[in-house]
């Protein structure tokens, strides 16, 4: 089977059957054709479908080529238009022949679709197909978190996106698309609530830059930046737990933050314990880990699963902070398919008798149909694919299947939740998910702070006068309804809502602190040792000697000084060098997809 015969099937499967495009094509077993090749193509041709279709019908091409379907049509038309390489197909095939053969006849009428379109020129156009095209991911900039272990915002702005123009309006950002002329519509935006975090105009593949591939950006939405953010580790904090770690953002965004944060003299090493289920998932966040530079302080434990971690073992016994990102529902993520609305042309036998709709025959149809829409009799019923934040796939008929989805869901989140509470020392917590349903959100936070060990333990929610002054200043917040009427604890949590103009996906985390030791007269943190183990002044700010050494509570005299050993602070780059990184790219959906 050709490849235009290939992708036809995908372009005429409803959206139901398997989830996304993307899922659906790389799932699709016994592929003739390169799985790549054949996504680019339906996502482009459907991309433009609208404009072919004009094109093709005035062309008259399915009454001068009555074997070609409207699908076929689209499809040879599109790589005939607009492929660099044209048809793929050898010069004699017969499909070819039949689209090439009226080249100049479509030319034109591109030409004219355009100037109906009042496109100045085929750039334009491209433009428009774009923008009408995008969907949801429309409202969203491409967020780029610039690794503090590896590069800063000043060097970023100075290479890779020195050809962007600095602007101090998001929106223009979302509403930019990159020119193939230059430089000028590219716009980057410096993010004011998250640290180290940029937006820049949609559309250029960074993945195939130098920062990426050395692991200095990071493509990460900006809600999926606020656990680490939030968490604020600092080295006064002891060990840090990621439980549910792959690909590995959060991760990552914890040692930059760390690294942020190292004291300007020598402080005890800390750790990151990063647990991930998932043998294969784990790999990914072990490269992830190695390329963003953190190897050295990360232990990974693949296929570990936090639930079975013993709080009370003596290697976790410092573990100051734990961030929970775990499995959800994933429903606060943008453009989970991301396939535009298809216009198949007319069959020939509507266009020329104007009769309304004609009977679909062998599985084309005649008429403008949405994908998704299943033709009566294709299928009884359309199915919903209710895909999970791990690309998961669950079919959903009914309201009943997605409470049943999300009972099962949150109890599992509310366990994480608890597990984590046990954690001797812990004194902060993140609870993040990126699902808008409460069921996952308020709702397991609720059921946490009045579980018994929350409140043996000590465990509250971390308020938002507390919270680290960017997300302080967020005012998406928690429901209040959800919370019980409680303003603080909803005013603790933290929301984000796709298609909201603040170019985010849907997203929710909570911080929890402890207010005192537990029940057992254990440590833990507690608002005593928020502060760390530093004398600090009336205003918050560590005691310094003479010498401008921190001075410890615990025994009133200065830190010693020990040299820092800049050799110890070398990235770990002995597990591949950045050539590699290049060729061995993280899959992008996984880089910044499941996390998100
Ligand atoms: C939402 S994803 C985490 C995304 C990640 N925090 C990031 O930002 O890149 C949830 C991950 O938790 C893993 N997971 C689920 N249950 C787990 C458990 N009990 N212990 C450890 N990992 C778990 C899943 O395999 C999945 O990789």
């Amino acid at each position: 089977m050709s490849l235009y015969h290939e992708a036809a099937e995908f372009l005429l499967a409803p959206t139901s059957d398997g989830g996304s495009l993307k899922a659906r094509v790389f799932k699709k077993k016994g592929l003739k054709s390169p799985p790549n090749q054949l996504y680019a193509l339906v996502l482009e041709t459907c991309k433009w479908s609208v404009v072919l279709k004009d094109v093709i019908e005035r062309a008259e091409l399915l009454k001068l080529e009555r074997k070609l379907t409207p699908a076929l049509s689209l499809l040879l038309t599109h790589d005939l238009l607009l492929a660099k390489g044209g048809i793929a197909l050898p010069q004699s095939h017969g499909l070819r022949q039949s689209v090439e053969r009226h080249k100049g006849r479509l030319t034109s009428e591109l030409t004219l679709a355009r100037l109906r379109r009042k496109s100045a020129s085929a750039e334009q156009l491209r433009e428009q197909v774009e923008r009408a095209s995008a969907g949801e991911e429309a409202n969203i900039p491409r967020w780029v978190r610039v690794n503090a272990l590896k590069s800063s915002v000043e060097d970023q702005l100075k290479t890779t996106f020195a050809a962007y123009k600095r602007t101090t309006e998001l929106q223009e950002v979302i509403r930019s698309l990159p020119s193939k002329a230059g430089g000028a519509t590219r716009l980057v935006y410096i993010d004011p609530h998250v640290p180290n975090l940029l937006a820049v105009t949609q559309g250029t593949d960074l993945t195939k830059t130098d920062a990426y591939a050395a692991g200095k950006i990071i493509l990460q939405d900006k809600a999926s930046c606020f656990p680490a953010y939030l968490l604020d580790p600092r080295s006064e904090d002891g060990d840090v737990v990621d439980a549910c770690a792959a690909p590995g953002n959060k991760t990552t965004h914890l040692a930059a933050v760390l690294h942020g944060h190292r004291p300007d003299f020598e402080s005890a090493p800390q750790t990151i314990f990063a647990f991930e289920k998932d043998s294969r998932r784990a790999q990914t966040l072990e490269k992830m880990v190695r390329i963003a530079g953190s190897r050295k302080q990360t232990v990974i434990a693949p296929g570990q699963d936090f639930l079975q971690v013993d709080p009370e073992a003596d290697k976790y016994k410092d573990v100051g902070l734990l961030l929970l990102d775990p499995s959800c529902s994933g429903s606060g993520i943008v453009g989970r398919d991301s396939m535009p609305e298809l216009h198949l042309p007319d069959a020939f036998d509507k266009q020329s008798q104007g009769k309304g709709v004609q009977p679909p025959k062998n599985g084309q149809t005649a008429r403008k149909r949405k994908h998704g829409e299943v033709e009566k009799g294709e299928k009884e019923a359309s199915q919903n694919v209710l895909i999970d934040d791990e690309g998961n796939e669950t079919v959903v008929n009914s309201s009943k299947d997605l409470q049943a989805r999300l009972e099962a869901l949150s109890s599992f989140q509310l366990i994480i939740l608890l597990h984590a509470f046990k954690f001797p020392s812990a004194k902060r917590i993140t609870y993040s998910t990126c699902s808008v349903h409460a069921e996952e959100n308020e709702r397991v936070v609720m059921k946490a702070l009045q579980s018994d060990i929350a409140r043996s333990r000590g465990w509250r929610i971390l308020r938002r006068d507390d919270q680290v002054s960017g997300l302080r200043d967020w005012d998406v917040r928690g429901l209040p309804e959800e919370c019980g009427g409680d303003t603080e604890i909803a005013e603790g949590c933290i929301r984000s809502h796709k298609g909201d103009g603040r170019g985010v996906m849907g997203f929710f985390v909570a911080g929890f602190v402890r207010s005192g030791g537990d029940a057992d007269g254990r440590g833990g943190g507690g608002d005593d040792d928020d502060e760390g183990p530093y004398l600090r002044d009336v205003e918050g700010r560590i005691v310094r000697d003479q010498l401008g050494m921190p001075v410890l509570k615990s025994t009133g005299g200065p830190v010693t000084l020990i040299a820092r050993d800049e050799s110890d602070e070398e990235d770990d780059s002995s597990g591949g060098t950045s050539d590699d990184q290049a060729t061995d790219e993280i899959e992008e959906d996984e880089w910044d997809g499941f996390g998100d």
